[in-house]
């Protein structure tokens, strides 16, 4: 079908939207005001702004012509960063290259051009066409709004676009209701691919739909895919969904991106713990399961107030042990359950001896974490839950590198070529070793990379 394919101005495999440090800040303030930016010439007006931080320091890249899966527990950040990428909300900070242009730094007329480049689909099919409109017109709908086309002009391609997605161009002149849940989501991907889009973010798009409905659907979206070279950000919070469809995946937690590899790395070769958790957590037996706990455990933290460093370490099962103390790795996971139980108030009793046997029975740290331990029990034998807490929050969890250093560092892949991100300091050591070979690898072979300067 000549004419109605993306123009191909960037090379397969080359980066089509290229995504820096981005953030997205929401103003919690609600009331009358909530949202609003008041300058000082309204003094009388006292505001205390907090912050939803819902999606910071995000970078990543999209290739032309792949499926980047973005997986993540709900109110992550997922539909937040969807929308600042398109540029349907501003972003605090940070940049979004499409074709190599800066969508944060433009607006009006320009912005609306570059839309037409890129498209969204939503979860809910029902409610994201309008029920009084018929198809015909909902699918040209995007075409009118940016001048493509005459009325027959776009009556002919509504209705070739209807049957390349597998719908009855004849049904032309149905309303939604008409439609099932699946067809309805079709009829959403013609009107995306009516003003020719390069890129489409689907949020959810089969979340909505039977089990039995969303296979038909991924595979229809895949087979548009190859034909009009879209390049697709794909969002779900079901890990099935992101195996069938992705090239590469990128896991968010927190409004930050914690890991992102290729798919079959990132679902053989998972390296930060939150995605083990969730690998873990798909019901379905797992030869690649160690026996390690990784159930997640404790609620997500406020985007108000994320923890310092790795925003996962509250909830974080293997974290970093702090310097200054010698434990085994038992005498420190149980120093571990110890404080977070000691943080959620989670003992019927305040009996040190009670409290020492079913937390330290197996392994007591002695030296410094022992005396800590103790003062800790002390603490809570006074009923002094708020000191206990603090003690044990500031010597332990507050003084992991965990804590105190953001983490970020790139492993060598052990399936494929791709890069591996992860944001955990547990990889810190193979990022090292992983550098280190890249260098040597480098230096031994001066022009693999075609433009490595004599003095390199
Ligand atoms: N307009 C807004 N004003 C204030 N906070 C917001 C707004 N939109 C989103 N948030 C907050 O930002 C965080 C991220 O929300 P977002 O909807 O992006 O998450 P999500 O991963 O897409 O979740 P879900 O899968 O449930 O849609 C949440 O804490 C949410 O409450």
């Amino acid at each position: 079908m000549s004419g109605l394919t993306g123009s191909d101005d960037v090379p397969e495999g080359e980066p089509l939207l290229e995504v820096r440090n981005l953030c997205k800040y929401f103003d919690n303030d609600g009331g009358l005001f909530g949202g609003m930016t008041l300058d000082s010439e309204f003094p009388f007006v006292e505001r205390n702004p907090s912050n939803v931080r819902a999606v910071e320091d995000v970078s990543f890249d999209i290739k032309k012509g792949e499926t980047l899966g973005l997986v993540g527990e709900s109110g992550c950040g997922k539909s937040t960063l969807a929308r600042t990428v398109l540029r349907l909300l501003k972003p605090t900070s940070g940049s979004v290259y499409f074709k190599g242009e800066d969508l944060a730094t433009i607006s009006g007329e320009p912005l609306r051009q570059k839309r037409q480049d890129m498209q969204m689909i939503f979860q809910d099919p029902q409610s994201s066409l309008d029920p009084r409109m018929k198809v015909g017109p909902i699918v040209e709908e995007p075409m009118q709004a940016h001048g493509m086309l005459d009325d027959e002009g776009r009556e002919a391609r509504a209705k070739e676009l209807l049957e390349k997605v597998g719908l009855d161009p004849q049904h032309y002149n149905r309303y939604p209701h008409a439609f099932s849940g699946g067809q309805r989501q079709r009829v959403n991907l013609a009107r995306a691919l009516s003003v020719n889009p390069d890129f489409i973010v689907c949020d959810e798009p089969v979340s909505a739909l039977d089990v039995s409905i969303q296979a038909q659907v991924l595979n229809t979206m895949q087979e548009l895919q190859d034909e009009f070279d879209l390049t697709y950000l794909f969002i779900a919070h079901d890990l099935s969904v992101i195996r069938h469809i992705s090239d590469r995946v990128a896991v968010m937690y927190l409004g930050q991106m914690v890991e992102l590899a290729d798919k079959e790395e990132l679902f053989e070769n998972p390296q930060h713990p939150y995605t083990q958790a969730l690998l873990d957590a798909i019901p379905v037996p797992d030869p690649r399961s160690d026996g390690r706990t990784a159930l997640l455990t404790g609620d997500v933290p406020s985007p108000i107030d994320p923890p310092s460093g790795c925003r996962f370490r509250t909830r974080c099962p293997v974290l970093i042990q702090p310097e200054a103390f010698e434990m085994t790795d038992a005498e420190w996971s149980n120093v571990l359950a110890f404080q977070r139980a000691v943080k959620r108030r989670a003992f019927e009793t305040t009996d040190r001896t009670e409290i020492r046997r079913r937390y330290f029975d197996d392994a007591t740290p002695g030296g410094d974490a022992g005396t800590l331990i103790d003062e800790a029990l002390g603490h809570i034998a006074a009923e002094e839950w708020g000191d206990a807490e603090r003690l044990l929050t500031e010597s332990f969890a507050d003084a992991s590198v965990c804590a105190t250093e953001e983490p970020a560092y790139e492993v060598a892949p052990e399936y494929g070529d791709g890069r591996h991100y992860t944001a955990c300091h547990r990889t810190r050591d193979a990022a090292i070793a992983a550098d280190a070979a890249a260098k040597l690898n480098a230096v031994e072979t001066p022009h693999a990379g075609g433009d490595v300067r004599a003095d390199d």
